[in-house]
């Protein structure tokens, strides 16, 4: 700032988007860099989401999928770039205006994170009672055994506690929970993972069926390509940084979940079937 410019005071109203059209893309990522320490994680990531879009984002453990995915929600402040949401600039969000922006966003956690002291309507109802504290008890009420049976799960289980209930339980609960304020964008980190085949395609089913129900953005993080192919109307394949030569792009593919099997890199082509390929040869380069 020079010294002829004014201050302006720190205000928690958001600024206007830059857009307002319904078109625009709801995320826009640009040149998005993170490093840690020093090591890079992601780099040259340049993206925008779509309204409605379910994205599910692959690649190796480690290549940077859920970095990537806390970077758009604002978890985590990327190194160099930019995260817009609906046009605003996450990252130049005060934090009362970034808690604002986050009441738009739902989060399914791996291990549903849900609070274990609280029994299940506790849980689902939390996000209510702490962002619109002003909901009366009968509409709280309403909503969470709505959710609930949203997510298929019966109404006596709203009594008992998250220990007292299955993963897959646990996991619809966490689901019901990211809904309960009608977010704009849900994110997903690994819905699926250490569930049987049977629940992990109900949370498949679900959210389908989220999608259907509400105009939601969805992204999710996986390692199971039958959610990949059933869930997502665009698939993004990361590749982890160290591997590749500087200027090399990090998404290896990016398109409809039916274009994978016939991606032009092998290195997609072999992650989607299984296959080892050279990666032995080439993680035994990249850490030596
Ligand atoms: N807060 C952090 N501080 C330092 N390093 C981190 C942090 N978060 C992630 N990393 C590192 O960034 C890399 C990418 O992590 P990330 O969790 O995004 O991988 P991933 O692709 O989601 O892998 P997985 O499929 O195993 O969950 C890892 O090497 C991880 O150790």
């Amino acid at each position: 700032m020079n010294d002829y410019e004014p201050e302006t005071e720190p205000t928690d109203d958001l600024p206007e988007p830059d857009t307002a059209s319904e078109s625009a893309p709801l995320i826009e990522v640009n040149n998005l860099s993170i490093d840690f320490d020093g090591n890079c994680i992601l780099s040259g990531i340049t993206r925008s989401i779509t309204r409605g879009q379910t994205v599910a984002v692959i690649g190796e453990s480690g290549c940077g999928k859920t970095v990537f995915m806390k970077t758009l929600v604002a978890l985590l402040t990327p190194t160099t770039g930019t995260v817009l949401f609906d046009g605003t600039d996450l990252n130049q969000l005060t934090p009362a205006q970034l808690a604002q922006v986050r009441r738009r966003f739902g989060f399914v956690f791996q291990n549903a994170a849900l609070f274990d002291s609280m029994n299940i309507f506790d849980n689902v109802a939390f996000p209510i009672r702490q962002n619109e504290p002003s909901t009366e008890e009968d509409e709280v009420r309403e909503r969470v055994r709505n959710h609930l049976i949203e997510v298929g799960l019966p109404e006596d289980v709203a009594r008992k506690y998250p220990a007292e209930i299955s993963g897959g339980m646990q996991k619809r609960v966490g689901l019901a929970r990211a809904l309960v304020l009608k977010p704009e964008l849900i994110v997903y980190d690994e819905p699926t993972t250490g569930l049987d085949p049977i629940m992990s395609d109900v949370i498949n089913e679900l959210i389908l069926n989220t999608r259907r129900l509400y105009p939601v953005t969805s992204v999710v993080v996986t390692h199971d390509m039958h959610t990949a192919r059933k869930v997502a109307d665009r698939v993004m394949m990361f590749y982890p940084r160290r591997m590749l030569d500087q200027g090399q792009s990090q998404i290896l593919f990016d398109g409809p979940p039916s274009q994978l099997e016939n991606a032009d890199d092998r290195r997609v082509r072999q992650f989607v079937r299984g296959e080892a390929g050279d990666r032995i040869r080439e993680m035994s380069r990249a850490t030596a």
